[in-house]
């Protein structure tokens, strides 16, 4: 059995060696360009916020061009968000229908059409090129890799399903999309060909201006999904407005991810989306100083990217205020709406002074969506424009339930679409998933072995990353501390390490100098590391979705990868949801592990997540007895205090406290 580990680990990383860097390979980590924008750049003088659609003018203050007759891209597909006749887009804020009439045309003509957008920001405020120090690092760390090797063939026959009312259709190239020159460049300097399956779909969606709950594998390019209607929409939109003399920025899109982490690498990337476009992203969160946070808050945002906590400290400080808000995502959606985050998100979205759902644009994206979260979104309010399919009140709603974390979600969303590319919560086939039955005591002896194998198939070194997840933080110092002394260069990334210590450890372990990164759910999601070929769940989630997430840190944007987990009788919970798992993305299950999850099924254990029956791949708008308000899900009026779901202690992951994800 360890002969065929070893194998499996030599195959995944000369597979990884064969398909090459991703598109945006870096051995710096976000971390490091943040700091490289923010520490190492020269200062800028501090500036006057211009919004963008004057920041790529002359100095002098010319009028915008008159809009553009050009015909020429009229049957691409442009932005509905607030898409304004004649350019100017004052007055129309307050409708329900804001942003959501616009079918194309209009928007395009701001400033002369997005070809006369000449980019750059404000010429007092000096954008540094996010493509630069890439451009440089790529060349040393990954030479001779090009980005020909990702294999988005492999996502070409996964099932998409959307549905919702007059769901706009997919494009199947960039060039059928009308995000402007200066977005197009970027594309082009990211590499990318084609779009991703969940971009064909959602991207046409949110230029339309629809709320949308988005479904995609991991490492299957959600970000972008995102970004560039967000991008779009705003070079399209009404100027970011700031009250002179006020200190309080108005950005109108905001994007919310769990940890900090993600939070810097989703404003990398919108940085180079947003490249010369005018556009500008700034991020927040927690763990580093705000001062200089608020200093680049006051260069001006167009984007906000952040963590919950952080932004209720801001929000506190009157220093945003979300009032202008048009685009609202969360990343990592599910896991937003969960337990742990419910305050700060509820009262980010209710409490402000954010616009109210159908005001907004809304987006909700992930991997994995409990299908309560689903099913609430079709109950409570996002049915159709006449509003809630059905009145909750009748129902009892507990908080730490289930429910609540449903209600969340729909209080959120309107008249959405919801796409699922690929059965929601489903795990790619790009990677080979193993478990093996390993007692607690003999797991260090185990994962020995398997590390040897990497080296000794010589495939260790910068190139070949291995993330090992623990479920506790003292366990994650122990195992690093352990694996350094056995002479495994290893680092850890936990919640009681300070920020400085975690970017530190993070940007060693892309750029290869500690191949090993010991982790806890931290890391578990989102991160988009290029070169991790094994993901190594030492001690297993409670939760499937988690393990959905922890491995999908490998087999990335087309690329293959392994993911090994050591089973034993504490995980017996996640045996049936496992098992299904993997039989889904055709991966070999141990008999072991089918008599556990038989075993499970038998006295009705079941992870809440899985729910035995698939929540997988379609909209609960669909289900009938969801709608009626009875069977499996709403019958008994007990608040969703038990069910299916009390065998598996919900909660039990994040909102356990010995399990910080470090969320501000
Ligand atoms: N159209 C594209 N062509 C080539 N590469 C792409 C494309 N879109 C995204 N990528 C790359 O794919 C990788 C994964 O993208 P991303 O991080 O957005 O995935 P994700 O779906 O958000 O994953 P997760 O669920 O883990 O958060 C990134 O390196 C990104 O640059």
């Amino acid at each position: 059995m360890r002969t065929s580990w070893a194998d499996s680990v030599a195959n995944a990383e000369s597979s990884a060696f064969a398909t090459g860097a991703s598109a945006s390979t870096t051995d710096t980590t976000a971390a490091n360009a943040t700091a490289a924008a923010v520490v190492s750049a020269p200062r800028p003088p501090r500036a006057a916020y211009v919004p963008p659609h004057l920041r790529n003018r002359a100095a002098s203050s010319e009028l915008p061009a008159t809009p553009s007759a050009d015909g020429s891209s009229a049957a691409k597909l442009a932005p509905g968000p607030g898409a304004p006749s004649g350019g100017s887009r004052s007055g129309g804020g307050t409708s329900r229908d804001m942003g959501r009439t616009g079918s194309g045309g209009g928007g395009r003509s701001v400033g002369g059409g997005w070809g006369s957008r000449s980019g750059g920001w404000d010429g007092r405020v000096r954008e540094v090129n996010p493509f630069a120090n890439e451009e440089e690092t790529t060349e040393v760390a990954f030479d001779g890799q090009e980005n020909t090797g990702i294999n988005f063939d492999a996502y070409e026959d996964i099932p998409v399903e959307t549905s919702g009312d007059n769901v706009p259709p997919p494009v199947s190239t960039f060039a059928d999309i009308d995000l402007g020159d200066a977005v197009n460049e970027n594309i082009r300097r990211c590499k990318y060909v084609k779009p991703t399956p969940v971009q064909r779909h959602a991207i046409p969606i949110l230029l339309a201006g629809r709320d949308l709950m988005a479904c995609a594998q991991t490492g299957s390019g959600k970000t972008a999904a995102f970004c560039f209607p967000i991008i779009s929409g705003i070079m399209r939109g009404p100027p970011s407005q700031r009250q002179r003399g006020s200190k309080t920025v108005c950005p109108p899109a905001l994007i919310l991810s769990p940890t900090r982490e993600l939070s810097i690498q989703i404003h990398e990337e919108a940085r180079k989306f947003s490249y010369q476009t005018g556009v500008r992203a700034v991020v927040a969160y927690g763990g580093a100083p705000i001062n200089q946070q608020l200093r680049d808050l006051e260069r001006g945002v167009d984007i906000l990217v952040a963590t919950p906590g952080r932004l209720v400290d801001l929000l506190e400080r009157a220093r945003v205020s979300l009032q202008n808000i048009r685009y609202l995502a969360l990343d990592e959606a599910d896991r937003m709406l969960d337990m742990g985050f419910e305050p700060q998100i509820r009262r980010i979205v209710e409490q402000m002074d954010m616009p109210p759902r159908g005001e907004r644009q809304t987006m909700l994206f992930s991997a994995t969506f409990p299908r309560e979260i689903q099913i609430a979104a079709m109950l409570f309010g996002i049915g159709n424009d006449d509003g809630p399919l059905m009145s909750p009140e009748p129902v009892t709603v507990l908080p730490c339930s289930p429910l609540y974390e449903m209600r969340l979600a729909s209080d959120f969303l309107f008249n959405y679409i919801f796409l699922a590319v690929g059965r929601v919560g489903s795990s790619t086939e790009l990677i080979v998933q193993r478990v093996e039955f390993v007692l607690e005591p003999d797991k260090r002896s185990y994962l020995m072995d398997l590390l040897h194998a990497q080296k000794v198939n010589g495939a260790y070194g910068k190139q070949a990353l291995t993330l090992v997840f623990v479920e506790t933080k003292k366990g994650a110092d122990s195992l690093e501390h352990w694996l350094s002394m056995h002479g495994f260069p290893a680092t850890s990334i936990h919640g009681d390490r300070t920020q400085q210590e975690r970017e530190r450890a993070l940007r060693s372990f892309k750029n290869g100098a500690t191949p090993i990164l010991v982790a806890t759910d931290v890391a578990a999601r989102g991160l988009d590391i290029p070169h991790v070929s094994h993901v190594i769940n030492f001690d297993l989630p409670n939760d499937i979705d988690d393990y959905v997430h922890r491995i999908g840190r490998t087999g990335r944007a087309g690329k293959s990868g392994l993911a090994t987990a050591f089973f034993n009788e504490n995980n017996s919970s996640l045996a049936r949801p496992l098992a299904e798992l993997m039989q889904e993305s055709s991966q070999e299950v141990p008999d072991w592990l089918s008599r556990y999850a038989t075993a499970r099924s038998s006295y009705g254990g079941r992870n809440r997540r899985s729910g035995g029956a698939r929540f997988g791949g379609r909209d609960f708008r669909r289900d009938s007895s969801a709608r009626s308000g009875g069977g499996e899900y709403y019958g008994g009026g007990n608040g969703y205090g038990g069910g299916p779901y009390a065998a598996s202690g919900y909660g039990g992951g994040y909102g356990n406290p010995g399990l910080t994800s470090a969320w501000d």
